[in-house]
């Protein structure tokens, strides 16, 4: 359960065996044939996978560097991003655990949101623990996750927004251990999450390899992806981590710029720590307690990020950049407007990046992991910011 000297599991003792349960049941069902024809089923029937990868010609040609950006579509995937790659292969893990309710915390929406259709397809009750911050931002996906039957428990406390919402859903399991599963929304957590969410997001690169190589015949120069907790980012790095040729970019949130509090760029400006029951980078304040974080986009706001991921950094695997609100806001409004593909401003961060690394290198490939739409951020951006 480590990656370098990251992830492990730092757990209260009543969960210890609880979380032993999770390891030994993902270990025996991850090679049983039926669960993984029936994960395949599910992507190929209910999910619409494999998704896209398009071209942004108009968008290339606009930065004119010669550099090609291409997109692998998880936008297009069901429920709008990325997430239900996980969600689906986590609720089908309760199924097989006899579990009967799935818990989680959510910030923007899209995990709560996947999760709760996962639980409506396999009958399970589901849970979303979600900051009233994100609440009040990201309301199409609470109305969404309300219709698609998940019990919400809006969180008060603290910042109100993801971090909070952790502390909140993993009380929670803490009291219903024995018929619910913690399906945790990112390659973050007590082992065997990150490992695990790591492996269901695989197909992603898996997808992406074939589909870029098919398209152009040739590896990408640069796969970009951005990073909250990191789940988004493996999944498209996990097709191409063996080949060398091609260079890994997370980009992580610089928000409204490098103070303390005003992003939360973790690679760039955190340390080895402890958060949720594992180790990892993480941005601390003076006391040492995580740092109140900011981010344009929901689901990067979180100053903890995977083990795996902070691994890679350290031994410069992977090359973790940024991009500030504004960066980020101008590639969402972009790509709408010169693509007709509106992103998440999660998503929107690697586009971001994309453009900005178009320009240092000219005549090179670019795929970026495009991890969800923007319908969630439609009213936000158009309301606070206007429609670019
Ligand atoms: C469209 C989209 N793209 C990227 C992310 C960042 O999550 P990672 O891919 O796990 O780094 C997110 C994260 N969303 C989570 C959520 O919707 O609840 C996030 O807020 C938490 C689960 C961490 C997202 O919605």
């Amino acid at each position: 359960g480590y990656f370098g000297e990251y992830g492990g599991a730092f757990l209260p003792p009543e969960l210890v065996p609880q979380f032993e349960e999770i390891a030994k049941a993902y270990d025996k069902i991850s090679g049983d044939a039926s669960y993984i024809n029936e994960l395949r089923y599910i992507r190929k029937h209910f999910q619409g996978r494999p998704t896209p990868v398009s071209h942004a010609r108009n968008l290339s040609n606009r930065i004119g560097s010669g550099a090609n950006i291409y997109l692998k579509r998880e936008d297009l995937n069901h429920s709008g991003a990325h997430k239900l790659n996980h969600c689906m292969a986590e609720a089908l893990l309760a199924k097989h655990m006899g579990k009967k309710k799935l818990i989680a915390e959510t910030g923007a929406g899209q995990h709560g949101v996947a999760l709760a259709t996962a639980a409506a397809y396999f009958e399970l009750e589901c849970e979303i623990h979600m900051g009233e911050v994100d609440i009040e931002k990201e309301h199409p996906n609470v109305v969404r996750m309300q219709l698609l039957g998940a019990k919400l428990v809006p969180v008060g406390f603290g910042g109100r927004t993801l971090k909070e919402a952790v502390d909140s859903a993993f009380t929670s399991y803490l009291e219903q251990a024995d018929e619910a599963l913690f399906a945790i929304g990112s390659v973050v957590g007590p082992h065997p999450f990150p490992r695990m969410v790591r492996d269901f997001q695989q197909i992603v690169g898996i997808e992406a390899r074939e589909q870029f190589t098919e398209m152009t015949g040739n590896l990408p120069d640069h796969a970009v992806a951005c990073v909250g907790g990191g789940s988004n980012a493996m999944g498209l790095f996990s097709g191409f981590i063996q080949d060398k040729s091609v260079k890994l970019h997370g980009v992580e949130p610089m928000g409204k710029g490098p103070e303390l509090g005003q992003h939360a760029a973790t690679m760039t400006f955190g340390k080895p720590g402890m958060l949720h029951g594992f180790k990892c980078r993480v941005l601390e304040d003076a006391e040492g307690n995580p740092a109140p974080v900011h981010s344009i986009a929901s689901g990067l706001d979180y100053p903890g990020v995977g083990p795996e991921h902070s691994y890679l950094h350290d031994i410069g695997k992977v090359h973790y950049g940024s991009a500030t609100d504004d960066e980020t806001l101008q590639a969402f409004w972009a790509l709408s407007r010169y693509e007709g593909i509106i992103p998440a401003l999660e998503s929107s961060h690697a586009v971001a990046y994309a453009i900005k690394l178009a320009k240092e290198c000219p005549g090179e490939t670019i795929l970026v992991n495009l991890s969800g739409r923007g319908d969630k951020d439609l009213d936000y951006v158009a309301d606070n910011f206007g429609t670019g």
